[in-house]
């Protein structure tokens, strides 16, 4: 059984990715996270982000491990663990630039294919591009205002900076950041986390992984 989680930046995707998860007992993966991988190490490179042939040689090389547990995910670079590094602001500003990239996101993509079912993937494109026979697929959406007081609890910027700095990166993933025909659209901004969790558990068609 494959369960997408698609929305907009800061809609609570990964949280309610890994309380659907935990319930189901499967594990959820971010995709997120390996468009952010590719930014980290493509700064860290020193690399222009937008030289699709230089970053994906750089990652090709690299030992990257993505831990996708119901817990949360954790990318492994080697014995050095990402996760920390990877929603900084400079993260933030670069990752549409790389998601943008056709090459980058065929990277991507092979490596979500690969993984074993039954698992809940959650990004922008999973259940239209990537996993298009999903069992089950939602969009996640909240206002910008809601978003960005989210994210500013977990993050030292404050809320109109976070605000304007989400509208500008929805603005460049809109491409890829449509919902599927066949997504049940959830705002979450009038409910609680476990009630976005309650909501989606209640409408998959059976509760079986
Ligand atoms: N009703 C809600 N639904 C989803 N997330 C919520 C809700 N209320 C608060 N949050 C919080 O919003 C923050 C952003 O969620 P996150 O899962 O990181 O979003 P995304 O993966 O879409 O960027 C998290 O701290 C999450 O706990
Ligand atoms: N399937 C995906 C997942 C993420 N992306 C891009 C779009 C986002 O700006 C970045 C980071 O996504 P992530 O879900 O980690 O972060 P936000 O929820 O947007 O804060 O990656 C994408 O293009 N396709």
């Amino acid at each position: 059984m494959i369960v997408t989680i698609d929305g907009v930046a800061a809609s609570g995707k990964s949280s309610v990715a890994s309380g659907v998860a935990r319930a189901l007992g499967v594990p959820y993966v971010s995709s997120g996270l390996l468009y952010r991988t590719a930014t980290l190490l493509g700064l860290e490179a020193g690399l222009h982000l937008s030289d699709a042939a230089s970053l994906l040689a750089c990652l090709e090389k690299r030992p990257l491990r993505l831990e996708a547990l119901a817990e949360g995910n954790r990318v492994w670079l080697g014995d050095r663990e990402l996760t920390g590094d990877l929603h900084s602001s400079r993260v933030d500003q670069g990752v549409s630039v790389v998601a943008a990239l056709p090459e980058v996101r065929a990277w991507v993509d092979a490596q979500l294919r690969a993984l074993p079912e039954p698992f809940v993937a959650e990004g922008r494109d999973m259940g239209t591009n990537v996993f298009p026979h999903a069992d089950a697929k939602f969009y996640l959406t909240a206002s910008p205002r809601v978003r960005a007081e989210r994210r500013a609890q977990e993050r030292p910027e404050d809320v109109p900076a976070i605000e304007a700095a989400l509208v500008e990166r929805d603005r460049r993933d809109t491409v890829q950041s449509a919902p599927a025909p066949d997504a049940r659209v959830i705002d979450t901004g009038p409910l609680t986390l476990d009630g976005v969790v309650g909501t989606v558990l209640a409408a998959l068609p059976t509760r079986r992984a």
